[in-house]
């Protein structure tokens, strides 16, 4: 198998997009009309994916929406057709742990492409997500959320923040070239800082769409030799809430809408 990063270039090339489409399938906010579905969340991803697909760099299911039995099925399900339409699947599970723990989380890159992992505990708590030369891993760098100042600005004796040393770090730990970081599309300024930092990582840029980050910051210091995401879930997957509630087509043709509009904007920065 090629190595992700050579699996998202091909993609990003094959749809001239680095939209990433979150796929935080909220059980809240999953339409009435699919409520009566086995699994209401694979019944939704499925339609956001036929709706989107030709936008999608990626798809990045963040976990916190499928732990439990039911979200398990629905993950996988998912999955496997992003995969079906040969679109690679960012799995955003922020995990690391002690070893035997994180050999355990690991084993997330069986089902998913690559993962996003919390570089808190450390090198070897990373480390069975690092050598796994054929997945992507992209490490916690400078947070979106307001709080994300809170830790990683903190600035080091040596007057560094901890969010350009976490950034170091990851870099030295690219032994596979399998390594991107976490920077959010809220934090334009580091965007900037960590892109001359490590000018060879590429970066998942969360935060466009619903959090109302930079744009074009986040084309212009997300990818490395044109490789890189920016991801919008909300802002995608939930903009059909304003369609007719009883017409699935437009409910999932505004997502798709979304997706290329999303698109259009990232790629004018390209
Ligand atoms: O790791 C992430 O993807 C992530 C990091 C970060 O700093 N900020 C952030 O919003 N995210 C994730 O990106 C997605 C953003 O969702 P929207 O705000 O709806 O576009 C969520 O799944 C977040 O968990």
């Amino acid at each position: 198998m090629t190595a992700f990063f050579d699996r998202l270039s091909e993609r990003i090339d094959r749809v001239d997009s680095v939209v990433s489409v979150g796929l935080d399938a909220d059980p809240d906010r999953i339409p009435d009309f699919l409520a009566d579905r086995d699994l209401p969340r694979w019944a939704f991803n499925r339609r956001i994916i036929d709706a989107t697909h030709e936008h999608a760099a990626c798809y990045k299911p963040n976990a916190a929406f499928y732990e439990d039995a039911d979200g398990w099925r629905a993950l996988r399900e998912t999955v496997a057709y992003a995969h079906g339409k040969d679109v690679p699947v960012l799995l955003d599970a922020k995990r690391a742990d002690i070893g035997n723990t994180s050999r355990r989380y690991a084993d997330l890159l069986d089902v998913a492409d690559a993962i996003t992992v919390n570089p808190y505990m450390g090198r070897d708590s990373l480390d069975p997500f690092l050598s796994r030369a054929d997945a992507g891993v992209f490490v916690l760098c400078r947070t979106s959320n307001p709080g994300g100042a809170d830790l990683q600005d903190l600035e080091l004796a040596a007057g560094e923040p901890l969010y350009r040393r976490v950034a170091a770090l990851a870099d030295l730990w690219n032994e596979h070239g399998n390594v991107g970081l976490v920077v959010g599309a809220t934090a334009p300024a580091e965007l900037e800082t960590l892109r001359a930092e490590v000018p060879d990582l590429p970066f998942l840029v969360p935060g466009v769409g619903a959090q109302g980050g930079d744009v074009e910051a986040a084309v212009e210091y997300g990818l490395a030799d044109g490789v890189g995401l920016v991801n919008s879930s909300r802002g995608i997957i939930f903009s059909g809430e304003d369609a007719p509630r009883d017409d699935p087509d437009a409910y999932f043709g505004a997502a798709g809408e979304a997706a290329k509009r999303l698109k259009g904007r990232l790629n004018r920065h390209r």
